[in-house]
């Protein structure tokens, strides 16, 4: 079985995806972790994302640390991913005010878009994907497909507790990150819409549960 959970940003894909993984006893994929590893790669090497050839140079980077044996993988562990690169745990410089910056600058690079489908789509189901194009492009397939959303500034006071930066300016960057992630955040036509703003973290969870097979 896949299911897709995709959504804006800090709308709750993570924490929805981890609880309902726990419930299905099945892993998550979260493909943002893959394309905030994947700038966080670009940044240390000093790649401009915003040149005609960033997108290959970035894809020759990541294909590079491949066949030197150093891949960036994916962990997909229930109670959190991970990314790693060779025997570098990579996880803690992904959520930073600094790549929230610049990860839509490197998503919308179709060579990495094809490189994280690639990673992903080489898994084997039974799992549970979340991102922004899940459902409508990645596992076009899936059994189940969620939308979650709730308002910018529901979003932002969430995201507040997580980084340590007024209210204002994190409802700001949640909005420019919308605008620039909108080509491919169209929720796939299949999918169930929830708001995570009417509910607790655990109502949340269980609304999506009652939607899935017993
Ligand atoms: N009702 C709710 N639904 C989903 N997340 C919630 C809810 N209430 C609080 N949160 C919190 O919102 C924060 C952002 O969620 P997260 O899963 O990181 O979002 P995303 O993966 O979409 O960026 C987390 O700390 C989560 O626990
Ligand atoms: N399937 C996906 C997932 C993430 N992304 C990009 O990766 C970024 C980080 O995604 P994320 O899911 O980790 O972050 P939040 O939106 O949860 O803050 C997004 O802002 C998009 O630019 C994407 O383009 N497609």
């Amino acid at each position: 079985m896949i299911v897709t959970i995709d959504g804006v940003a800090a709308s709750g894909k993570s924490s929805v995806a981890s609880g309902v993984a726990r419930a299905l006893n099945i892993p998550y994929l979260s493909s943002g972790l893959l394309y905030r590893a994947a700038t966080w790669a670009a940044l240390e090497h000093g790649l401009t994302l915003d040149t005609p050839q960033a997108g290959r140079t970035l894809a020759q980077l990541l294909t590079g640390w491949e066949e030197r044996g150093q891949p960036l993988r994916l962990r997909p562990l229930t109670e959190g991913n991970q990314v790693w690169q060779a025997e570098r745990d990579l996880t803690e410089h992904l959520h930073t005010a600094r790549i929230d910056a610049q990860v839509s600058a490197a998503a919308v690079l179709p060579e990495l878009r094809d490189w994280v489908n690639a990673q992903l789509q080489g898994l084997t189901p039974p799992f549970l994907a979340e991102g922004r194009d899940m459902g409508s492009t990645v596992f076009p397939q899936a059994e189940r497909k969620f939308y979650l959303y709730a308002t910018p500034r529901v979003r932002a006071e969430r995201r507040v507790l997580e980084r340590h930066q007024d209210l204002e300016s994190v409802e700001a960057a949640l909005k420019l990150r919308d605008e620039r992630d909108a080509r491919q955040s169209a929720p796939a036509l299949d999918a169930v819409h929830i708001d995570t703003g009417s509910g607790t973290l655990p109502e949340i969870i269980a609304q999506v549960m009652s939607h899935l097979p017993a």
